[in-house]
């Protein structure tokens, strides 16, 4: 008997059911008459005891046309997804709507919206999209992807040790990652000029034909930055959260690794069906599996092992994460803690349980490290774009620090004694050339969040579970108080009346907002100016020649947003 008989015998047969119901119609009546009036009742208590929320109905929300099902998910590509929603809420104001398969996604750009959609997280909205679920059954959950109680554990551990008194002893650590980058860039430059002077010869007339030689163009060899900038902003988020030189105890190709974790996540949150929940695995979900295995093995095994007293003459007077897990752990003298914000971090990571503990480092690390790199590949590139702009960085920069090659002598100690407390006021124009980056390409142009409760936003009623995305971007653009928003023009935050500048930085959604803000945005911040005064500013960055028809630079929204396409030169200063 095949599966499908057994299926059969087991199930009564239509005529049986037929003939049950025949027999006992009017216990069959009755039942069903009852489980209706509890279903009504049920409804119509909700109902009542529900406020009455005043408002337009959400399908009253303005939109381009979209098929049923589908949504407007054949319009657009995932990689696209910045250009389609903002070209949205630009066409269809502040509130607007669009679909992705057959879930409604509300678009919303007022100032206000956004300010209470954030500030009323985690009570009144969560992460859209289910994120919460889909890292947790993922095995990768997380302070991001964290909810309730859970999230406000983590939060409290994660929050005091990027606080600015602690991130400012980070100093030495980032002048040494950022003495690394300059010789990555060093080796960078020689190798593109190689491949200029093999693609880019000068024009020669050809011997045999009465033509000049043409330059060639091979896109595959033009060499990227972005991986330099990753093992940057990677080597200090791991000094920062394990300890000096711990990185060999990970394992190698982490960042390949992490890539593999964000291209998975990103590919599950947008899937229609969640085919690898039904049975259809694919080599990328099995090896996302054994990754994930692989890292929180590595992870356990780093905690697990950590002696304070081994790292101690390496530690700079700057705790790691991994310090405060060791004393939440072993509750040895926790109350003499002085160092900053190991005390309040050691107590609340005693709240978690070691699972918290490996996902939220590894949250931290995969959190910090792309965010930033893609940033400094915006800044490099929009420096190139903007011959002015980068003369006036230089020129704040050997101001203070003298020229490049007086500069490329000076020691870590020499370095890290000309750098003031405040490096932001240090070097108002290069933070204006991180600001101006920030804004004009976030990493992040829009967030999302889920309605918890019924709800009101901008005069619409949206009900529990209704998915909205803020585009922070197109706010801070629409709002901006200062003329050409769409420009780039780091002068607006130099130039900007007080009143003006409050403005911007009310508008600045970058790092997000409200309770969830970004933790980790004192540290990225110092990073990228560092990496602006101590790296860039040693180099004239161009852009490498191209034919018209290649590929423009373009934003691409992966799991962060980055520019595609830069190809950059930066050629040393004397
Ligand atoms: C330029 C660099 C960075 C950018 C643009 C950035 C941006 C963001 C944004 C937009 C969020 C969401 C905030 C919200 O929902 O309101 C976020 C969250 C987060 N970021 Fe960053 N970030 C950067 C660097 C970092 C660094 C260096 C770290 C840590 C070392 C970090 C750790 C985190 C964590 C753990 C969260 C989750 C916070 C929570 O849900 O409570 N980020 N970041």
């Amino acid at each position: 008997m095949n599966q499908l008989d057994q299926l059969r015998q087991w199930l009564p047969s239509t005529e049986k059911l037929v003939k049950a119901v025949e027999e006992n119609r009017q216990a069959v009546a009755v039942t069903a008459g009852v489980v209706t009036l509890v279903g009504a009742a049920h409804i119509y208590r909700k109902k009542k005891s529900a406020p009455k929320l005043q408002g337009k109905p959400i399908e009253s929300l303005p939109g381009p046309d979209y098929l049923p099902i589908v949504g407007h998910s054949l319009q657009f590509k995932m990689d696209e997804l910045n250009a389609f929603t903002e070209a949205i809420g630009w066409k269809y104001g502040e509130m607007a709507q669009m679909f992705i398969g057959p879930m409604r996604v509300v678009l919303a750009s007022s100032p206000q919206a956004i300010e209470k959609l954030f500030r009323e997280r985690p009570n009144n909205f969560k992460r859209s999209f289910n994120i919460e679920k889909q890292f947790q059954d993922s095995g990768v959950p997380g302070l991001f992807s964290m909810e309730g109680d859970d999230w406000r554990h983590s939060r409290a551990w994660v929050f005091p040790q990027f606080a600015p008194g602690k991130i400012n002893k980070t100093k030495q650590l980032i002048i040494k990652h950022a003495t690394e980058l300059r010789k990555s860039l060093d080796r960078f430059s020689k190798e593109v000029d190689e491949i200029d002077n093999k693609w880019y010869p000068t024009v020669v007339q050809d011997p045999n034909s009465r033509y000049t030689k043409t330059n060639f163009y091979n896109p595959e060899e033009l060499k990227n930055t972005i991986d330099m900038f990753s093992a940057f902003a990677f080597g200090v988020v791991i000094d920062f959260s394990f300890a000096h030189d711990k990185e060999e105890c990970l394992p190698e190709n982490i960042l390949e690794d992490i890539k593999v974790i964000f291209t998975v996540m990103r590919r599950r949150l947008f899937q229609i069906i969640p085919w690898h929940k039904v049975g259809f695995r694919d080599a990328e979900d099995r090896k996302f599996d054994e990754t994930v295995a692989k890292l929180n093995q590595s992870v356990r095994t780093i905690i697990e092992d950590y002696d304070p007293n081994t790292y101690k003459e390496k530690s700079d007077k700057m705790s790691t994460m991994l310090e405060s897990l060791w004393y939440s752990i072993n509750h040895q003298d926790i109350n003499k803690i002085e160092v900053s914000g190991l005390l309040s971090a050691s107590k609340a990571a005693s709240k978690m349980s070691i699972k918290d503990m490996v996902g939220n480092l590894l949250t931290v690390i995969s959190a910090g490290y792309d965010t930033t790199a893609n940033t400094m590949q915006t800044m490099a590139y929009l420096l190139a774009a903007n011959p002015d702009v980068q003369r006036k960085l230089h020129a704040e920069v050997d101001a203070i620090l003298g020229s490049p090659s007086a500069r490329k002598q000076m020691s870590s100690d020499e370095i890290s004694d000309a750098m003031e407390e405040n490096i932001f006021a240090q070097f108002p124009y290069t933070t204006a050339v991180i600001n101006e980056t920030q804004r004009l390409h976030p990493v992040a142009p829009f967030a999302g969040v889920e309605a918890i409760h019924d709800t009101v936003i901008d005069g619409y009623v949206l009900p529990k579970g209704t998915n909205i995305m803020m585009l922070t971007r197109v706010a801070g653009m629409r709002y901006c108080p200062t003329p050409d928003p769409f420009l780039f023009k780091p002068e607006r935050w130099i130039d900007a009346t007080p009143e003006q500048k409050r403005q911007m930085e009310r508008l600045d959604w970058t790092f997000g907002g409200g309770p969830r803000v970004c933790p980790g945005r004192h540290m990225a911040n110092l990073e990228l100016v560092y990496a602006a005064v101590l790296v860039f500013s040693l180099y004239d960055i161009t852009e490498v020649a191209r034919p018209p028809s290649a590929y423009p630079v373009m934003e691409g929204a992966r799991f962060t947003s980055m520019l595609e396409n830069v190809h950059v030169r930066f050629t040393s200063r004397t």
